[in-house]
């Protein structure tokens, strides 16, 4: 196994430690590939392939980052207010925020306001871009899932689709991650493991 994941994990937090502001999503990414993308290449291997994969390996590889990423975008989401209020940490690209007529001072303002329920249209629009490119990188994943040893495809996909589902729960929550935390209840959780199974007994993505 590489260790250059388990050094770029180190880094990841030891950058964690002082930085608290990400200019463009490229610095984001970087951040979510450290803490997290790191964990699907370390993972990877260790669950091992499918003997009747005989693909390339950095397809799977690129799948594992992918999910790795999608789930630290969508913790990012769900934690904006937390992670203001808390942390002084702002994990969304000043770019994005820009270019929807937003400042740091909407972030760390909003988180201020005792709980309204209520976040402006251009929150909105903000975060339904963000949730889009999260979706995108779980889709990106979805693939690879398919090329892991049959085992260990029911866990992945069962985490792949309840993370996802934190997405859905922030839309229902009108987008306001600053007094509300998203969260999937255990029914929902319980009814995805068959689904999870299901697609984890018929892949659909081989070769
Ligand atoms: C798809 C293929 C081929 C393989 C799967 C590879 C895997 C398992 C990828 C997932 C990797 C993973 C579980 C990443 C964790 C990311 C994550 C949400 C980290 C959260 O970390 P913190 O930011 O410390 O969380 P808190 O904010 O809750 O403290």
């Amino acid at each position: 196994m590489d260790i250059q994941p388990f050094k770029d994990m180190i880094e990841g937090m030891r950058m964690d430690l002082h930085k608290t502001r990400y200019q463009t999503f490229d610095e984001l990414y970087e951040y979510c590939y450290r803490v997290a993308g790191t964990v699907g290449l370390m993972t990877m291997p260790v669950m091992g392939i499918d003997p009747s994969y005989k693909g390339p390996m950095d397809v799977v590889y690129k799948a594992a980052l992918a999910l790795g990423t999608a789930n630290q975008l969508t913790n990012i989401l769900r934690d904006v207010g937390e992670d203001a209020r808390e942390r002084n940490r702002i994990y969304l690209p000043m770019e994005d925020l820009h270019q929807f007529g937003l400042t740091e001072q909407d972030v760390l303002g909003a988180v201020h306001v005792p709980s309204q329920g209520k976040v402006s249209e251009k929150w909105r629009a903000f975060m339904k871009f963000q949730i889009a490119r999260a979706r995108q990188c779980f889709a990106d994943a979805e693939s690879g899932v398919d090329q892991l040893e049959a085992k260990a495809r029911w866990p992945v996909w069962s985490a792949l689709i309840l993370y996802r589902q934190i997405l859905d729960a922030i839309e229902k929550n009108d987008y306001d991650n600053f007094s509300q935390r998203a969260y999937v209840s255990k029914a929902k959780k319980m009814a995805s493991l068959p689904l999870a199974l299901t697609r984890a007994l018929l892949p659909q993505h081989r070769g």
